[in-house]
C-alpha cells in the first residue's frame, strides 16, 4: 500500500509499509520511508514497537520510565492482520495489539530511537597531537561557563580553568561546584607532594616521589575507572615537574589504521591491573580490576575508553597448557608495544607546566597524562571527578548536535 502525503521539505515520509517475516510470518514491520528526497526502509520487530510504546499504560511520562518489566512482551506483541497497522496523516503508525492495547508511534520519533547515532560520535570529539593541538584550551574562573567547559572537556578531553585560588580549599570547592567527585582510597579531595606529611600523605605509588612518569589514565585497577582527573599544582618544583598529555583516541586510531590487526588485539584482549600496598604487598590495600581490555569500543567501533597504564599492569595470567594462548600472549606484547611507541611519541605529546591559579581538568577515558622528572619540593592537589556525573549535567548545556552523541 502507498502512501502519499504532502510534508514540508525536511520532514519525514512514510512512503509504504508492510508485514515482514524474520523468524516468524509476521513478527516485524518493514518501514520504507523518505528524508529530504531519499528513500530508505527499515525492518523494525513487533517487539521493539511493543516495547517502545510511550502510551500512558506503557510509560510513565513523568520520569520517562518504562512501566513494563519485559515478561510477557512476545505475547502481548502479536499483530495478524493488516488492518491492525494504520498510517495516520502526519506520519503516524498505530497498532492494535492482539490484547486490545493500541500504540501510536511517529516516525520521527521510531527512527530516533531505532537508529543508532553513534556513526556520528567522530564529528563530535576533535582529535588531537602535537601539531593539532597548539594550547590546551583556557577558560576564566572568573566568568564560569559551564557550556564552554563541558564543550572543551568533550571536544579535546582536557580543558584548564584559570584564575582559581592557588589553595586546596579553594580547588575543592571549585571542582565541587562542578561535578560531583568519584570518591577512591586517596580520599574525596588529595594534597600531595614529594615530601610526605600528615597533611601531604603518601601512598606506596610513583606519584609520591619526583621521578617521571610515562603518560598513563590513572585507577586503571578499578572496575569503575575514575572519569575526569583534577591537579592543580600548588607549589611548582624548581625546575621540571612539567605535565605531558597524549590523546589516547588518536594514537589508537593512528594504530588503527596502521595496524589494524594489533588494534583489534588491544581490544579483544582483557587484561587486569592492581593497586597493591602494604607489607606483604596487598595486605593494606588490594585493588585489582576484572580483565579490561585496553582499548574499548562500542557497537559502531567508536572508541569509548582507553586503559592504559603499563606500570600497574596485574601479572598477565593468561598461558595455559594450550600452546594457542602463548601465541596470543606474544600477539598482545607486539600490539601494546606498538600502542605505548605511539603514546610515547613527541609527535603525540602536548607539554603544560602547571601553575598555582591554573587548574587542569582531563578526561581520564581519553588523555593520558604524564609528568617529567623534577628537583625541589612540589606541591599538588586534586581529586577524580565523576565521568557519569559530568557528563549527566553537561548534556544539557552541549549544543544539541553535541548532546546527542555523548
Ligand atoms: C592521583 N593520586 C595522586 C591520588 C594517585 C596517583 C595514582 C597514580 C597511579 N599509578 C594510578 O595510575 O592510578
Ligand atoms: O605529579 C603529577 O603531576 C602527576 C602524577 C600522576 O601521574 C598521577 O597522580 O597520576
Amino acid at each position: 500500500m502507498v502512501i502519499q502525503r504532502r510534508l514540508a521539505s525536511g520532514f519525514t515520509r512514510v512512503l509504504n509499509w508492510n508485514f515482514s517475516s524474520l523468524r516468524s510470518k509476521t513478527d516485524a514491520l518493514k518501514i520504507e520511508y523518505e528524508i529530504e528526497g531519499k528513500k530508505s526502509e527499515l525492518t523494525v520487530p513487533f517487539v521493539w514497537l511493543r516495547d517502545h510504546c510511550t502510551s500512558s499504560k506503557c510509560f510513565h511520562a513523568p520520569t520517562n520510565q518504562r512501566k513494563a518489566n519485559c515478561t510477557d512482551l512476545f505475547s502481548r506483541s502479536k499483530v495478524e492482520r493488516k488492518d491492525q497497522v494504520k498510517l495516520s496523516e502526519n506520519n503516524s503508525i498505530f497498532i492494535d495489539w492482539i490484547d486490545g492495547h493500541r500504540s501510536e508511534f511517529h516516525i520521527d520519533e521510531l527512527l530516533g530511537k531505532a537508529i543508532s547515532k553513534n556513526q556520528c560520535v567522530k564529528s563530535v570529539r576533535k582529535l588531537w597531537n602535537h601539531a593539532e593541538l597548539e594550547k590546551v584550551p583556557e577558560i576564566s574562573s572568573k566568568s564560569l561557563d559551564l557550556k564552554k567547559f563541558s564543550e572543551n572537556l568533550v571536544k579535546y578531553g582536557v580543558v584548564v580553568i584559570n584564575d582559581v585560588k592557588p589553595t586546596a580549599e579553594g580547588t575543592e570547592q571549585l571542582c565541587k561546584s562542578l561535578v560531583p567527585v568519584h570518591d577512591t582510597f586517596f580520599g574525596q579531595f588529595w594534597v600531595f607532594s614529594n615530601s610526605a606529611t600528615e597533611d601531604e600523605p603518601a601512598y606506596e605509588d610513583t606519584a609520591y616521589g619526583n621521578d617521571g612518569i610515562g603518560p598513563h589514565t590513572d585507577g586503571t585497577y578499578f572496575n569503575q575507572t575514575p572519569g575526569i582527573q583534577v591537579f592543580h599544582c600548588l607549589q611548582p618544583a624548581k625546575s621540571g615537574g612539567d605535565t605531558v598529555l597524549v590523546d589516547s583516541f588518536h594514537c589508537a586510531e593512528k594504530l588503527k589504521n596502521e595496524h589494524p590487526a594489533d588494534f583489534e588485539t588491544l581490544v579483544n584482549t582483557k587484561i587486569s591491573h592492581h593497586y597493591l600496598e602494604g607489607s606483604p604487598p596487598g595486605s593494606s590495600i588490594c585493588s585489582v580490576s576484572l580483565e579490561k581490555p585496553v582499548i574499548e569500543i562500542d557497537s559502531s567501533g567508536n572508541i569509548t575508553q582507553v586503559r592504559f597504564n603499563p606500570y600497574d599492569r596485574a601479572p598477565f595470567n593468561c598461558l595455559s597448557s594450550n600452546k594457542s594462548d602463548s601465541l596470543k600472549a606474544i600477539q598482545f606484547y607486539e600490539a601494546y608495544d606498538k600502542f605505548s611507541r605511539l603514546c610515547h611519541s613527541a609527535e603525540n605529546a602536548v607539554k603544560i607546566s602547571l601553575q598555582p591559579g591554573s587548574v587542569i581538568f582531563i578526561d581520564n577515558f581519553r588523555v593520558l597524562h604524564s609528568r617529567t622528572a623534577f628537583q625541589g619540593y612540589r606541591k599538588m592537589c586534586g581529586c577524580y571527578l565523576s565521568r557519569d556525573n559530568f557528563y549527566a549535567k553537561a548534556r544539557p548545556f552541549l549544543s544539541k548536535n553535541i548532546a546527542q552523541f555523548v
